[in-house]
């Protein structure tokens, strides 16, 4: 293929610049967009426009705490791009949030979007706090406060959030109820992930999880290994973890090690992972657990299992311990949890990746299909969500492995290769570029 035309004014900084800060996440996203820039050899104009975010938001909170003092948070929300319809991404509640950060989630956004090809550009929000340390009350400060802050971007043709990292249901509600103040009525269509009573699309809350299922289970067939008694590691054992943990069981794999923010358990014989859950349920983590032996979160990634799920944060697979990992496949369930330096390493080492992007975008699928129920007052049973959603999920794993095939690259370049492709299509349709 060309050479990518570089533009005149280039914001990017050279490859050799590239990895200067491995565990910077705008930085990882830019490294991958750009390979797959080079390789579509996209227009020097629609690179410099997908390389920018549309719009960053950062807003102070300020919020009455509890005991009567007045703390003030910061809260961000990032619009990547909104060329193919209203810009979509969760909202996350959590110390480690930065401009950067979100930045970097909000293209992912973008990516996820078009390779799943829903009508949705990419957007991303982080409110820096820890929720664990906070009551009910004091969130819903936080949450409301946070909306009317970003109550102009928000809307059901413009920006439409969702749960994310330490945010659910219930701050989904809020959202929904506080945008709804702001316009004088209902506006469920505002937000996603909300609960079914409200407007919650059946079958969201597992969309995640069921959608690392299915694209592990056509990765372990694409290699010809067998999914039944296949073994599994999972770090991260929070909405996206437990439950592809239990999907992936239901199939007949064998759940062998879980984790969450307090440490693991790993168990050769198998997990009874419905049972975790319910311990989880009860005593908010895995902490005590005792089914098993403890394993830190660092050696769960580096067991000699089938498939590793990484369901928890970023950066959790770096150059420091690419070289350790074991696992033929790993399917991506958090978003950016392999660093841009140590995707070459595993793929030296001839590892398997279902990207992010790919990987974990069954819940951004059922949002798309909750959002739609919503606008047409319309509600699907499960079946139909479930359905729906493996065809999705199977037809874009298939069309990003054909691209992988056809181009020689891997996974994840081949699914920035078809989300930038579609993208830019558009842009160049709309005649943004022109
Ligand atoms: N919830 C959703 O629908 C989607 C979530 N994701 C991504 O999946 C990942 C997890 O999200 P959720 O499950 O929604 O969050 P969650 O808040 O429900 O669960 C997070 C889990 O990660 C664990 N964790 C936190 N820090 C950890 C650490 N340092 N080491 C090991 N475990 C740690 C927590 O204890 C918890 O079990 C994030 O990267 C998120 O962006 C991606 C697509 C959709
Ligand atoms: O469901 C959504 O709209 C977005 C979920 C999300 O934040 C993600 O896929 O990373």
């Amino acid at each position: 293929m060309a050479d990518l035309r570089l533009p005149t004014n280039p914001i990017v900084r050279p490859d050799k610049d590239r990895f200067l800060n491995e565990e910077n996440p705008f930085e990882a996203m830019m490294s991958r967009f750009d390979r797959a820039a080079e390789l579509l050899d996209l227009e020097p104009g629609i690179y410099k426009v997908l390389r920018s975010p549309e719009k960053e938001i950062t807003v102070s909170i300020p919020v009455l705490m509890d005991n009567g003092e007045v703390e003030v948070f910061t809260g961000i929300r990032v619009l990547h791009n909104t060329s193919r319809g209203p810009a979509k991404g969760g909202i996350r509640f959590d110390m480690n949030v930065s401009l950067d950060e979100v930045k970097a989630l909000a293209a992912w956004m973008t990516w996820k979007c078009a390779v799943v090809n829903i009508p949705f550009g990419g957007a991303k929000g982080g409110v820096i706090c820890d929720p664990l340390k906070m009551s009910v009350g004091e969130l819903e400060r936080v949450t409301r406060r946070y909306t009317s802050g970003i109550i102009s971007t928000l809307g059901p043709d413009s920006d439409v959030p969702a749960p994310d990292v330490n945010t659910n249901e219930r701050v989904m509600a809020w959202l929904m109820d506080t945008y709804s103040m702001h316009v004088g009525h209902t506006v469920n269509a505002v937000t996603t992930g909300k609960p079914v009573e409200m407007g919650g699309s059946l079958g969201r809350r597992e969309a995640t999880g069921r959608g690392v299922m299915f694209t592990a289970t056509q990765a372990l067939e694409h290699l010809k290994m067998d999914v039944k008694g296949a073994t599994v590691a999972v770090q991260g054992f929070g909405n996206v973890g437990s439950i592809g943990a239990q999907l992936l069981a239901e199939q007949g794999c064998k759940v062998v090690a879980i984790s969450d923010r307090t440490g693991g358990w790993h168990n050769p014989k198998g997990i009874d992972v419905a049972d975790a859950i319910a311990y989880v349920r009860k005593n908010k983590t895995l902490d005590g657990y005792g089914k098993g032996d403890v394993i830190t979160n660092e050696q769960l990634l580096e067991l000699p299992v089938d498939v590793l799920v990484p369901a928890a944060l970023e950066n959790v697979i770096t150059t420091k311990n690419a070289k350790n990992i074991k696992a033929k496949i790993i399917c991506e369930g958090a978003n950016g949890p392999t660093t841009a330096a140590a995707d070459t390493i595993l793929d030296e080492k001839g590892i398997f990746v279902v990207p992010d992007i790919l990987a974990n975008a069954g819940g951004v699928t059922v949002s798309y299909f909750e959002w739609v129920q919503n606008r047409g007052g319309y509600y699907w049973d499960e079946e139909t969500v479930n359905d729906r959603l493996r065809k999705i999920m199977v037809e874009s794993f298939a069309s990003v492995l054909k691209i992988s095939q056809q181009h020689k690259v891997n996974m994840r370049t081949a699914a920035y290769m078809v989300a930038i492709s579609r993208v830019a299509t558009v842009h160049r349709l709309r005649g943004i570029y022109a």
